[in-house]
């Protein structure tokens, strides 16, 4: 039988997906040659996609249909409660906003310390095992609040929840990561993959609110790299990015990194929103 000699861009999101959550590039290798790739090929793409440099991709996907979030039709003021939050810059494909003032210093500062002693090394969970194991592509340390666990995170999820037009009930739990010197995020897409959706849990995540709780001296920039747009940490901003339609497809431009830190450390809060209720 004739050996598969390209790609689609589905699969290769999902080896950059399943190489940043800490799979071995062999295993990937090899669960290819096994679905029937050339292995000269798959080698090659692996040397390719690990080392960053771009791939020719063949596809049969149709194209993302863009469709503006509610957050994006508020003009370039925006409230919650008696906030005002103005947009900084805004990139249409993909959807992403930068705002200025979500947080107070104040706040940025409390949400830090109620995090610290609770970080542990980021974990991924493997697909194949289950078991909780750390992940290559991610040297931070990070903790999750429960919804509501407390007056701070309630108050914060509250004003991400009237800015987006997405119920609390929709967000996962807050997660506060914190990134030494040398320490990143590789490349990944926050939605999952196809296959990973649990449909009454929410079902597909479709944005990501990103809120940076300190200055950082220098790096941790957040990186759109099939953009070439790179968000520099300032406290109190945020930046929300959107990727999931009302069809159920995925925006692949989404794609994103916090690249290492090179002086200081960086404090950031994500809040990732599914389709439908999670609880
Ligand atoms: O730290 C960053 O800038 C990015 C974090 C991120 O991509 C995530 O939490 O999904
Ligand atoms: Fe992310």
């Amino acid at each position: 039988m004739e050996k598969i000699e390209h790609i689609s861009s589905e699969f290769k999101d999902w080896i950059i997906q399943t190489l940043n959550s800490g799979a071995s590039p062999e295993k990937i290798v090899d669960a290819m040659i096994k679905k029937g790739f050339d292995e000269t090929f798959a080698l090659r793409t692996l040397l390719r996609i690990s080392g960053n440099q771009s791939i020719v991709t063949a596809d049969k996907q149709s194209p993302y249909y863009y469709e503006i979030p509610e957050i994006g039709q508020k003009g370039i003021k925006l409230y919650a409660g008696d906030r005002e939050i103005k947009v900084l810059s805004r990139v249409e494909y993909p959807f992403i906003l930068h705002l200025d003032n979500v947080l107070s210093d104040e706040e940025c500062d409390k949400l830090i310390s109620l995090s610290r002693e609770r970080l542990q090394p980021s974990h991924v969970i493997d697909k194949n095992t289950g078991e909780n194991r750390a992940a290559s592509g991610r040297t931070s340390k990070g903790m999750y609040f429960t919804i509501n666990e407390n007056g701070h995170v309630s108050t914060i999820e509250k004003r991400i929840a009237e800015l987006t037009g997405y119920p609390i009930e929709n967000g996962e739990g807050l997660q506060v990561l914190n990134y030494k010197i040398g320490e990143e995020y590789k490349p990944h897409f926050d939605y999952f993959p196809a296959n990973q959706v649990i449909e009454d849990k929410g079902g597909q995540r479709i944005g990501t609110f990103l809120i940076y709780l300190n200055d950082v001296a220098s790096g941790g920039e957040t990186v759109f790299s099939k953009l070439g747009v790179s968000i520099v940490p300032k406290k109190g901003t945020a930046v929300y990015f959107h990727y999931g339609n009302s069809k159920g497809q995925v925006d692949r431009l989404s794609l994103h990194t916090s690249v290492p830190v090179s002086e200081g450390e960086k404090w950031v809060a994500t809040k990732w929103i599914r389709q439908g209720r999670i609880y």
